[in-house]
């Protein structure tokens, strides 16, 4: 006999409590946050995330092209709008590459994505893939990170400015938006979580789902760690040079 269901409230708990696993706890974030990051493993995470913040309009335009639910989509859309701006609106593509200035890095070589480790690449093609492929309900509660997401954006508001005076303050307007952008995402993406996860083993192929996502933003804080901090960027053996792809157009 299978477990009963855990009931909304406990699904939720069972949820939160996967926050234990959230990237805010990699070395690499926790060197950022703890001011012992030097500005080349900065620019690099800022360079590398730039990766991740490109491709959520992608993944959130997959969630709407499976998704038949008109009030769903009303509502889902607005994520897209909120990446990409809308006229009279910058949005946070933007506002990050106004980041990747105020760390010194060169808009163009960030837009180029030369700076994109393959590591970081494959983690968040995954994700973006899996968006595709999975209904749009498991695809919409994989953004449940979010649910820890205001915690590491405000940390880094609280944090980074003194440790690191040298970054011009006007970046971390990206942060300050998330916060409310975040809170909002979240309460959508639990309504339609809760509401679809009725059963003992939809709830736990659920919390595999998060899992996988946890491991998405591991695994890219992995890649940075071994290229920014272990001086080990792939072919670090046998050349200096960025020689890995930089994304095959399909
Ligand atoms: O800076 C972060 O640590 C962080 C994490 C996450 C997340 O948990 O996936 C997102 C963001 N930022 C973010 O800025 C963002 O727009 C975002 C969208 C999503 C998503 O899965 O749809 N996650 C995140």
């Amino acid at each position: 006999m299978s477990q009963p269901a855990m009931t909304p409230a406990e699904f939720e708990q069972a949820l939160r409590a996967k926050g234990a696993l959230y990237h805010i706890h990699h070395p690499f974030h926790r060197a950022m946050y703890e001011g012992r990051a030097t500005r080349e493993q900065i620019q690099g995470w800022v360079a590398n995330r730039f990766y991740y913040q490109v491709n959520i309009p992608l993944k959130d335009a997959a969630i709407l092209a499976n998704c038949p639910d008109r009030e769903t989509r009303r509502e889902w859309i607005q994520r897209i709008l909120d990446h990409d701006g809308a006229p009279g609106e910058e949005g946070g593509i933007e506002a990050w590459l106004r980041l990747a200035e105020s760390v010194g890095l060169d808009r163009e070589q960030v837009l180029s994505q030369e700076l994109v480790l393959p590591g970081v690449r494959f983690a968040v093609d995954a994700y973006v893939n899996f968006a595709r492929r999975a209904s749009w309900q498991e695809a919409a509660s994989s953004s449940l990170t979010e649910l820890f997401a205001p915690q590491i954006h405000q940390s880094r508001l609280d944090a980074w400015p003194q440790h690191y005076p040298w970054i011009d303050v006007t970046g971390y307007d990206y942060f300050r938006k998330r916060l409310k952008e975040a809170r909002r995402d979240v309460e959508h993406g639990l309504r339609i979580t809760l509401e679809h996860y009725r059963t003992r083993e939809a709830q736990e192929r659920m919390l595999q789902i998060l899992q996988f996502k946890l491991d998405v933003l591991w695994s890219m804080l992995d890649a940075m760690s071994m290229a920014y901090e272990l001086q080990r960027p792939p072919y670090h053996t046998v050349t200096n040079e960025r020689v890995w792809h930089r994304g095959i157009e399909l």
